[in-house]
């Protein structure tokens, strides 16, 4: 599913975030990714989602060598990978429909698609009765589940979260991952960057630990490793 071969990432001040890293993730897979800070996890990620480019190396992404594409093949790269964030990112003037709807809208679906795809996405999450409010009436963990249904509504190969619990309290937190749970074993793939110790512990999954660049550990029913 998740190709990264020979990737090297050197920032331009001279910076090497990731030295030589190659890893497969399979299709199916929930692997976190964890390391302290300024192991290069953020850099993982951003290559992942293309915000930036590798200075050698190839990722590929169900198939696609997202390193080489053409810009007019980024909007079907985005199609495939559905993003979370620690702050949320939901559109403060829409509400919680339209934020999702949205995600929808930007990829061409048919309005009467839309129509019957958001209530059954906030069915899923747990949000049937909030469809009306506006992210700052929601509390974070309803934000967070927000954000996750945007992020899987166009059906992704991938789901990748950056520290998606990280401003959440414990239950919620655990809210959250059992709905990423929920969402893995329906098939979709998720990599997940976080420093949350309890969680990664509890969860049993694969664990990936980059240190200084590079991969030192990565174990099929991992734990988090580090102290907290
Ligand atoms: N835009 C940039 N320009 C120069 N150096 C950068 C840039 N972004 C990150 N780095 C450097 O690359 C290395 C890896 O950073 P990265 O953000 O990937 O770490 P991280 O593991 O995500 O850390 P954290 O857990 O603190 O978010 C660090 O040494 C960092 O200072």
């Amino acid at each position: 599913m998740i190709n990264f071969f020979n990737i090297t990432k050197q920032y331009a001040k001279g910076a090497v975030a990731l030295s030589n890293i190659n890893v497969k993730i399979e299709k199916g897979d929930f692997a976190f990714i964890v390391g302290s800070s300024g192991a290069g996890k953020s850099t993982f990620i951003k290559l992942l989602l293309k915000e930036i480019e590798p200075t050698n190396g190839k990722i590929t992404i169900a198939g696609l060598d997202i390193t080489n594409l053409s810009t007019r093949k980024i909007p079907y790269l985005r199609r495939k990978i559905g993003v979370v964030f620690q702050d949320f990112r939901l559109l403060p003037n829409k509400t919680v429909y339209e934020n999702i709807a949205f995600a929808m809208e930007i990829i061409g679906a048919k309005p009467k698609e839309i129509r019957r795809q958001v209530p059954t996405i906030l069915a899923m999450v747990g949000l049937s009765g909030k469809a009306k409010m506006y992210p700052h009436e929601l509390s974070g963990g309803e934000q967070q589940r927000v954000a996750i249904a945007r992020a899987i509504v166009n059906s992704p190969d991938v789901l990748i979260a950056d520290e998606p619990t990280g401003n959440l309290d414990p239950d919620t937190a655990w809210e959250i991952m059992k709905l990423m749970k929920q969402i893995n074993r329906r098939g979709t793939t998720i990599v997940m960057a976080t420093h949350a110790k309890e969680i990664v512990d509890m969860m049993q999954q694969r664990v990936i630990a980059i240190e200084g660049g590079k991969i030192v550990r990565d174990d099929k029913k991992g734990v988090y490793g580090y102290e907290s």
